[in-house]
């Protein structure tokens, strides 16, 4: 099974060979992007699983609060960027409900194949109102000034060059329209710091482990010591031409929200 990025293509329900990735264990996971779209299609069975089970359901106000932040209302076109098996997007589709329309995007075939299914299985009306595409992040397939809000959840620190992943954000919200962007928070505390990579060492990997995908859990920890501080996020977002950009700590400082507008 192949996912392209050059050619992004629209998935309502996603056509093709659904089997499942052969799972690999390696200690070099992530070093492209081809390896982290790898990663997350072969998660992408558990993902939904592990969320619910290692935050204890808290994701879930996580990602409720980015979506609020995100400003997306009634009859509202919104994009949610690196959607993964769909939280945000549907979230947003009960914001914008049924005039509105939502578009989940994510290079990754297996976590856009869940989206889709989770799609077909709610009765909701709202919910016929997002369009699943298989694209990328860095080259976002859609003209500049298409949305009224853009969402991109723990998506910022997985992309290989976040600057330019600003920069398509930024070109395809409306000028006035917010993007909102949930990811772990990288605290300049210390004590923050240790509490959160104990959480990964000693409960996230080996609950990852009994799935056969700790190597896959331990890549959060990497991922989160190389990303930006709340402070490096605001400049970063300035920098690619959003206007008060502001960082909230949430979760007891272990996660984050930049809110920046166009
Ligand atoms: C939805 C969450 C994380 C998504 C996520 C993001 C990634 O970049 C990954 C990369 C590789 C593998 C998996 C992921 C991934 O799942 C957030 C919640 C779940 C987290 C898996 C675990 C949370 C660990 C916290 C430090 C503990 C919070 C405890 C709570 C406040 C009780
Ligand atoms: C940790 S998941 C987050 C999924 C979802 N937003 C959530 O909050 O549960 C990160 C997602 O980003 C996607 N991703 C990473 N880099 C990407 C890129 N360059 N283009 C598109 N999707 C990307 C992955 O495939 C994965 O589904």
């Amino acid at each position: 099974m192949s996912a392209s990025l050059q050619l992004p293509s629209l998935l309502s329900p996603l056509p093709g060979n659904h089997s499942r990735p052969v799972f690999r264990s390696t200690t070099r996971l992530v070093r492209c992007s081809t390896d982290r779209q790898r990663l997350f299609n072969r998660i992408a069975p558990v993902y939904d699983n592990l969320n619910d089970l290692l935050s204890l359901g808290q994701h879930r106000i996580w990602k409720r609060m980015a979506v609020s932040w995100s400003g997306a209302k009634e009859g509202d076109s919104v994009l949610d960027v690196c959607c993964g098996s769909g939280d945000l997007a549907f979230l947003l589709s009960e914001k914008v409900g049924p005039t509105g329309k939502v578009f989940g995007l994510d290079f990754s075939e297996e976590q856009l194949f869940i989206a889709s299914s989770r799609q077909h299985l709610q009765s909701k009306l709202c919910y016929k109102n997002i369009k699943w595409i298989q694209g990328n992040a860095l080259d976002l397939p859609f003209p500049e000034s298409s949305f009224d809000a853009v969402t991109i959840g723990y998506g910022l620190r997985n992309v290989v060059d976040r600057q330019k992943a600003l920069l398509e954000l930024y070109r395809v919200l409306k000028p006035g329209s917010k993007v909102s962007v949930l990811d772990f928070n990288k605290s300049t505390n210390p004590f923050s710091t240790s509490i959160q990579e104990w959480m990964i060492d000693y409960i996230v990997v080996p609950v990852a482990d009994s799935y056969g995908l700790a190597n896959e859990y331990r890549y959060l920890k990497s991922s989160i010591k190389e990303f930006l501080t709340g402070e490096e996020l605001e400049k970063l977002a300035s920098e690619a031409g959003f206007s008060n950009a502001k960082h909230f700590e949430i979760g007891g400082g272990l996660m984050g929200n930049l809110v920046a507008v166009r």
